[in-house]
């Protein structure tokens, strides 16, 4: 049977270029582009195309920031297919990033540099805006509207004897003190990126303890630092062509510079090669590159303040209610 498999933000940097892994793994699955612009999902498709003509790729308009377009997108999911088997929650966005360059030369010269450089903790804030649905953006893109997007799906994602995984792109940059159950769409602070992408590894935990025996299974994975536009919006390409010999010489040291969005989206291809069962709800899986290019994906189990906070918060009825509080059309 055609393995049915939906990525979101597939159009650029490590959504593409895991489709094209997928593709060249097995050009039998019918591979479904979620992407806000059609014009660049098409780009994408016919990129995909040449290089597996045989192939099956479907586009699916989805702005994962927007209420209506996620429950449009999911209705047409549902009329097109009566599986799906893979669902890659990929698309995210860092607006308005600024670097701390004091704390960053700081960081370079302390023992925390190894850190610094494979979590950007301490450097790195983002200026969010409100979007069309009177949400946080960065909230609305990277979490909720693809928490919203499972929620719809799992009638085709919790099918009777099969097994179906749901992968998030989350961060290394994902930190507990940048979240608040009180605060969840991260409107008072500076980091709503760390703060979605770790709401993200909770949602993720969630979803196995609901679903798991529906054959559902849910991870997360961080890509490393990878040059996309993501990154090109933190400093300009020219900038990181520049210091690419200094980015190589640090992979020697943290190996989470994987640097292209082919070894960015290892752990991604490599959790739809494995038995969803066998795998940590509790880790979050790094790709990895060594310092002579090879590729593999490791597990870091997520810490006990955050295995605290699953098994005391996550569960009350209070907090559910926070999710549903979001706004007021919500309610
Ligand atoms: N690059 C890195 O170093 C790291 C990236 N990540 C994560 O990887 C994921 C992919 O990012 P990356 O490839 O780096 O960056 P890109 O900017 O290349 O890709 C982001 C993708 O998300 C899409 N997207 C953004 N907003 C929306 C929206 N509202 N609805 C639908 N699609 C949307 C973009 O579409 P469009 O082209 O229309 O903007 C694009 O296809 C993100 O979740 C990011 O947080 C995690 C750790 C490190
Ligand atoms: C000499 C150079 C290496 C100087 C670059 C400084 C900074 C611009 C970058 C140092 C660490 C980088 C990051 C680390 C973690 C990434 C995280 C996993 C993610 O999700 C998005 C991008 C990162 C925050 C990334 C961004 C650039 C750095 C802060």
């Amino acid at each position: 049977m055609r393995k049915v498999v939906l990525v979101t933000g597939a159009n650029s940097g490590i959504g593409l270029a895991l489709c094209e892994r997928l593709l060249a793994h097995d050009g039998q699955i019918q591979l479904c582009l979620a992407c806000r612009n059609m014009q660049r999902a098409e780009a994408a498709r016919l990129a995909l195309l040449a290089s597996h003509p045989e192939s099956q790729v479907a586009l699916l308009q989805l702005d994962v920031g927007s209420v209506r377009s996620v429950f449009q997108a999911a209705k047409e999911v549902k009329l097109r297919y009566n599986r799906l088997d893979y669902i890659y929650l990929n698309a995210g966005i860092m607006p308005n990033p600024q670097l701390d360059i004091k704390a960053f030369f700081k960081g370079l010269f302390s023992s925390n540099v190894i850190n610094m450089f494979a979590t950007a903790e301490g450097i790195l804030t983002q200026k969010d805006n409100i979007n069309s649905d009177g949400m946080q953006e960065v909230f609305a893109t990277n979490l909720f509207g693809h928490y919203l997007l499972v929620r719809e799906l799992e009638p085709l994602l919790c099918q009777p004897d099969s097994i179906s995984q749901v992968i998030w792109t989350s961060s290394s940059n994902a930190r507990r003190s940048a979240f608040s159950l009180e605060d969840i769409q991260h409107q008072q602070g500076t980091e709503p990126y760390s703060s979605s992408k770790y709401a993200s590894d909770l949602v993720s935990v969630a979803l196995n303890r609901r679903h798991n025996h529906q054959g559902l299974y849910s991870s997360v994975i961080c890509p490393g630092l990878v040059m996309t536009n993501m990154t090109y919006g933190i400093l300009p390409s020219f900038f990181w062509s520049l210091i690419m010999p200094i980015m190589w010489l640090i992979r020697i040291f943290t190996n989470t510079f994987t640097l292209t969005p082919y070894n960015g989206a290892e752990a991604l291809f490599w959790l739809s090669l494995q038995k969803p069962e066998s795998l940590d709800p509790l880790a979050k899986y790094h790709s990895l590159t060594s310092g002579l290019g090879k590729n593999y994906t490791q597990p870091h189990k997520v810490s006990e303040e955050t295995q605290y906070l699953i098994s005391s918060s996550l569960t009350q009825p209070q907090q559910k209610r926070n999710y549903i509080k979001l706004t007021p059309g919500l309610q």
